[in-house]
Formats: structure tokens, sequence, C-alpha cells
């Protein structure tokens, strides 16, 4: 979906309160307004709120403009939040070290509204137009579901904030079973569709806060799961296969059922020091080849990571809870 720049987030600072009042009725209808009366409430609410862009006055008593935008730059979460400074000082040096110190415009004082509205108008469309080159980015065409190198890096960062905050993170590596088979039996454009079928499926089964669902490569997806633990993973996992079941999709020449079904790994994990996201995935990946093991159209989870035991893919009755598809709810 292509932003829209009229839902944009506009967040003022300044410490002086005619200011604001007049720079909010020059750019109101252009997003939601804000507004900070201090540089350190401005950075606080640019880090609750995301806004697109950040109307930055530069002499502020106390931290200044050009602290608060020190600050915001080197956060990794407001990096895509354009700063315009809104200076008394219009020489070219002056606007020379706004540029410089990371702002993507200047905006002199005395205000004048056509101009502002102008410079609002263009940043707003910039950022929309980022946006979207960051959407498709981290994309998959043919599904429309995250690409794996955005989930990588997902990865990596919840990795980081459950190991910080000690909470378990759970991943389900999915595997639709006997896709040669389907291809061979229906070609490559039904194998496309059903693909489609099975990813809108995974992306509905993630929708709650922080959950994401990526296409991992050909017939392989993988859903991060933020404070999950093992049990309700296994739960999880065995909803999951009951709804790919659920699509009905024909498939007469597989081994599990005459329909599509997938095989699950599941991994879930209080990530410690000694942990790292490659292990993790690793552990899923063995868990999975145990469930393509043991039948298919299942879901097993892996011992955890570390413990030594994922790595020689034990007997999946001895080491590995598995877990048949059943018509449950999550
Ligand atoms: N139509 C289509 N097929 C794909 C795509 N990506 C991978 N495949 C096919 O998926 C099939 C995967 O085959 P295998 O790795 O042998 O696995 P499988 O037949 O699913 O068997 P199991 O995984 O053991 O159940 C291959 O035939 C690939 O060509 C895609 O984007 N579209």
């Amino acid at each position: 979906m292509i932003p829209n720049p009229a839902d944009s987030t506009i967040l003022i600072i300044d410490d002086n309160a005619d200011t604001i009042r007049l720079l909010s009725a020059m750019v109101r209808d252009q997003g939601r307004v804000l507004f900070a009366t201090s540089g350190a409430a401005g950075v606080e609410l640019a880090r609750q709120q995301r806004p697109q862009l950040i109307l930055l006055d530069v002499e502020m008593h106390g931290m200044d403009g050009f602290a608060v935008c020190d600050m915001i730059r080197r956060d990794s979460d407001l990096r895509s939040s354009a700063i315009i400074f809104v200076t008394a000082k219009s020489t070219p040096e002056a606007e020379i070290a706004c540029l410089d110190a990371g702002a993507v415009d200047f905006i002199p004082k005395p205000l004048n509204s056509a101009v502002v509205q102008a410079r609002v108008r263009t940043h707003l469309r910039l950022q929309a137009a980022l946006a979207t080159f960051d959407g498709l980015a981290n994309q998959d065409g043919m599904t429309g579901l995250y690409n794996r190198r955005y989930f990588d890096r997902q990865l990596a960062v919840e990795f980081a904030r459950h190991r910080r905050h000690q909470l378990p993170l759970g991943l389900a590596l999915i595997d639709v079973d006997d896709f040669k088979r389907f291809n061979d039996r229906f070609g490559h454009q039904q194998g496309d569709s059903c693909l489609r079928q099975v990813a809108e499926a995974l992306r509905d089964g993630s929708r709650r806060p922080g959950e994401m669902a990526a296409r991992y490569g050909g017939e392989e997806f993988v859903i991060l799961l933020p404070n999950t633990d093992a049990g309700s993973l296994e739960r999880y996992g065995r909803w999951l296969c009951s709804r790919i079941v659920a699509l009905d999709i024909p498939h007469p020449t597989a081994t599990a059922a005459p329909h599509v079904t997938a095989s699950i790994g599941l991994c879930a994990l209080l990530p410690g020091e000694q942990d790292t996201p490659e292990a993790m995935l690793h552990a899923a990946d063995m868990a999975l080849y145990q469930a393509k093991r043991a039948g298919r159209n299942r879901s097993v989870l892996a011992p955890a990571p570390g413990t030594g035991e994922s790595e020689a893919a034990p007997d999946v009755a001895e080491n590995a809870s598995v877990t048949g598809s059943g018509p449950q709810l999550r």
C-alpha cells in the first residue's frame, strides 16, 4: 500500500507558544499536528509517536535544536523521521550547519505561510515515497509477505529485545508438503497460486502485535512470535497446520493427505548470552526435518538450542514433541 502524505504526523518542537500556534495553523491541513515545548519532551514524544516530519526550533532554552537533532538521528527507531530546522539565523553558514547536523531542510523566521506549507508538503511527499520504497524492498513480490532479508533483520532485533527483557521468543518454520509433486501434477502457475493462498493463511494467522510472517524461500515460510513460550507455540503449531488443511486445496499425489498440508518446525527460547538467532533457526529447521520424517502435516517442537539434542536430529518420539494437526482454536 502506498502511504498517503495526509496520514502523516508532524511534530513541532519549540519553546515559544506563539510560534507553535502559528506553525500549527499553517500545517494543520497537511497531517496530524503534535507539539512539545522543550527539547527533552520533544524527543520523548517523537519516540512514542514516530512522526514523519519534525519542525525543530534551533534556539531553545535547555537542550537546543542541534542537541535534539543529534539525539533523534542517533535513535535507530527514529531514523525515518525527517527534521526541518526553524530558525531566525538565516545566514548561509547557519543554513549549512543545520543541513550538516542531519536536517533535510531549513525554514527561516519570520515565518511565511506559503513557504512553510510548500516545504512541509514537499517533504511529506518525499517521506511517503521513501516509505513506499522501504516497503517494496522488504516485501516478497509473489506473496506480498515480508522477504527473508527483512525477516533476518527483525529476528536480530527481536532476539536482542527478548534477551534484554528475558522474554520467551517463538519461531515457526513452515514448509509445504510434497510441493514438487504439486507442481508436477498441476503446473508451476497453479503452484504459485497455491503458495499465495498458503501465504495469505499465514498472514491471517499472525496478526497479533509484533507477529510477522515472511517467505523464507521457495515453498518455505517463517513466522516470528514475540513473547511466546513452548506450550503456546505447540498449540500455535497445531492450529497453523489445521488452517492450511482448511484451505482445502486438492493435492491427490501428496503422501500425507489428498489436500495441501504443511510441516512445521517450532522453536521457543528465552534467549541467553550464548544463544544466537542462527542457532534458533537451525533448531527450528531440525524440528521441521523431524516433522517431515514423522509423516508430514504436523508440527514438532525443537529442544532448546544449546542442549546439543537438536544437532543430532534424534528420533522424533524420543526427543521432540510431535503434534498432529487438529481443528483447535488458537
Ligand atoms: N510453483 C512454484 N514452485 C516453487 C517455488 N519455489 C520453489 N518451488 C518448488 O518447490 C519444490 C520443492 O521441492 P522439494 O524441496 O523436493 O520438497 P517437496 O517436494 O515439497 O517435499 P517435502 O518438502 O519433503 O515435503 C520444488 O519443485 C521447487 O521447484 C515457487 O515460487 N513457485
